[in-house]
């Protein structure tokens, strides 16, 4: 019997059966509307398969074929770690962002992109997101008062992990000490001092920033039915670092829970002293006012401290790290200009860092907002989850079924010299340049700062579900170039080192290494 089963005239078809049969049931995406697919040949067997093999490899390559080919079409894009995900044609982004809620959702797409019921150690945080009403009103409205803080800890960080000394020129990682440096700006803002310089706790954040998306591509390969159980295993280190990052917090959040009890119990105190301003006391407020135990529970509040790292210092440092390595591989003139522009601003503002001084920086903000133009990690964008129970019918009559994902180019539109001219340069002050043609209206204008985001401009998405951080991002990262620029030198370099793929992100390179100095006399 073994000897006929092993003929090859039987084995081979059966083989092919098996598989056939284990990938209609494990690995065949559900529903998949019948469309092109990117990535695939003619004469291939398992196009999907091939296809994912193909783009995963070389996605930048994909994308280039897909602006090539299919730009105006609906396709599948098969890709590991993703699924299959169908790209909207271009035009269609204003139709994405139209579309309300329970028709394309953002947060179930998070949540099944990131795989967070198994990646994160409670689900229910990322479910029901009341720390993100905190980002984008509270946050906003308080950059003005938060920027002394951000000032303090970004001189305090630069100089441990630069350096002082005027002398000697020193090589750091750029990724790396940036990381850092944003690790402890961010949470100055979130947890406050002296919490925030605890290496043990900004470790432990940056590490389960990482866990979540390598965690999450390998669950997705798991089938359904095995997931929970395999995910004990697979998400070891996600639960390992969140340990660490609540042992260090929780005394702080439990004093901060006894504060506010003693405070509200008594009104004269309630007046008395000023309360922190940072994220977490926002938190615990919020979490009070609900009454629900589980909101102001000690662990419901670190676990949002911990995916607002997340959400916050590797999105800031890969900013930052691409800016410093686009200057510093282009032209020495740009950084003097840059530091010019700080010098007096700063000077008008009687030396001191505040929201007017960092508004008036324009060329600053420009140069943030060109980097993220050529570097963003948004490769594509608005990425939506079909929940309609119908499926989603686009505006070329494709219809798609629920349980899809929808995006949309991004980076080629980025690269597109139709509406970027000379797309493919670096030119730092264009932005600042639109900025100050007074024969266009002012509003108009203004669309052309760091923040601002477009159908044309996917680097913090758009439309109701944009980054509720960015406009904090954009004082922050502003307030940290303009620090670096006035106190350090730079060796320039003669190539900008290659950014590296992971499936559908970008990153800046990690381990790239430049030369700096401190500068001997800054403002
Ligand atoms: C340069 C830095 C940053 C970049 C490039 C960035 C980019 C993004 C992008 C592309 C999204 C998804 C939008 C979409 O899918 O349409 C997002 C979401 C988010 N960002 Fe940012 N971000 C940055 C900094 C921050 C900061 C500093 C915070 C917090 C203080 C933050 C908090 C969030 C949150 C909470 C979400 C989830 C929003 C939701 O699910 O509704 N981000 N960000």
């Amino acid at each position: 019997m073994l000897e006929i089963l092993l003929r090859p005239a039987v084995l081979a078809p059966t083989v092919l059966l098996v598989s056939y049969v284990l990938f209609q049931l494990f690995l065949k995406p559900l529903k998949l509307p019948d469309l092109p697919i990117l990535g695939a040949k003619e004469g291939d067997w398992f196009p999907l398969l091939q296809a994912k093999w193909r783009n995963t490899k070389d996605f930048k390559n994909a994308l280039k074929e897909h602006y090539a080919k299919y730009k105006d079409q609906t396709v599948l894009c098969p890709i590991f770690g993703a699924g299959t995900i169908i790209i909207l044609p271009v035009s269609q982004t204003q139709f994405v962002i139209d579309q309300p809620d329970n028709v394309l959702s953002l947060h179930e797409q998070a949540i099944e992109n990131l795989q967070t019921d198994y990646t994160v150690t409670d689900a229910e945080l990322v479910r029901n997101p009341l720390h993100h009403k905190l980002i984008a009103t509270t946050l906003t409205n308080q950059i003005g008062n938060l920027i002394p803080d951000v000032a303090d800890e970004c001189s305090w960080s630069f100089d441990r992990h630069w350096g002082e000394d005027t002398k000697e020129w020193k090589e750091i990682c750029v990724y790396d000490t940036m990381r850092r440096v944003i690790g402890s700006v961010s949470n100055r803002v979130f947890v406050g001092a002296p919490a925030c310089r605890d290496q043990a706790l900004l470790s432990a954040g940056l590490a389960f920033a990482q866990d979540v998306p390598i965690t999450s591509n390998i669950v997705h390969i798991i089938p359904k039915p095995l997931r929970y159980t395999a995910s004990l295993l697979i998400t070891l280190p996600n639960r390992l670092h969140t340990h660490q990052f609540f042992t260090i917090i929780r005394p702080e959040i439990e004093r901060r829970l006894q504060e506010y009890d003693v405070r509200h119990a008594d009104p004269e105190k309630k007046a008395m002293e000023p309360e922190r301003n940072d994220f977490l006391q926002w938190s615990v407020n919020q979490g009070k006012e609900t009454g629900d135990l589980y909101h102001c529970h000690w662990k419901t509040l670190a676990g949002r401290v911990l995916l607002l790292n997340f959400a916050a210092v590797h999105t800031s440092s890969f900013s930052i790290t691409n800016t410093i390595l686009d200057l510093i591989s282009s032209k020495k003139e740009y950084i003097d200009e840059l530091r010019e522009e700080v010098t007096t601003v700063l000077a008008e503002h009687g030396g001191e860092w505040n929201k007017r001084a960092l508004a008036k920086m324009n060329k600053l903000d420009s140069v943030l907002r060109e980097s993220a133009r050529l570097n963003s990690f948004v490769t594509l964008g608005l990425g939506r989850l079909v929940v309609a129970k119908d499926g989603l019918t686009t505006p070329s009559g494709v219809h798609i079924p629920k349980g899809n994902v929808v995006f949309v180019p991004s980076y080629s539109v980025l690269y597109d010299d139709n509406i970027y001219p000379d797309a493919q340069t670096f030119k730092p002050f264009w932005w600042a340049d639109q900025r100050t043609d007074e024969s266009v209206e002012y509003v108009t204008r203004a669309r052309n700062a760091f923040a601002t985001t477009s159908n044309e401009y996917l680097a913090f998405g758009h439309g109701r579900g944009a980054c509720p951080g960015r406009f904090f991002a954009a004082n922050e990262l502003k307030l940290l170039l303009g620090h670096l620029l006035l106190n350090y030198e730079f060796e320039m370099q003669e190539k900008r080192p290659k950014n590296m793929w992971f499936g559908l992100n970008r990153v800046p390179p990690m381990t790239a290494n430049i030369k700096i100095r401190r500068r001997e006399k800054t403002i």
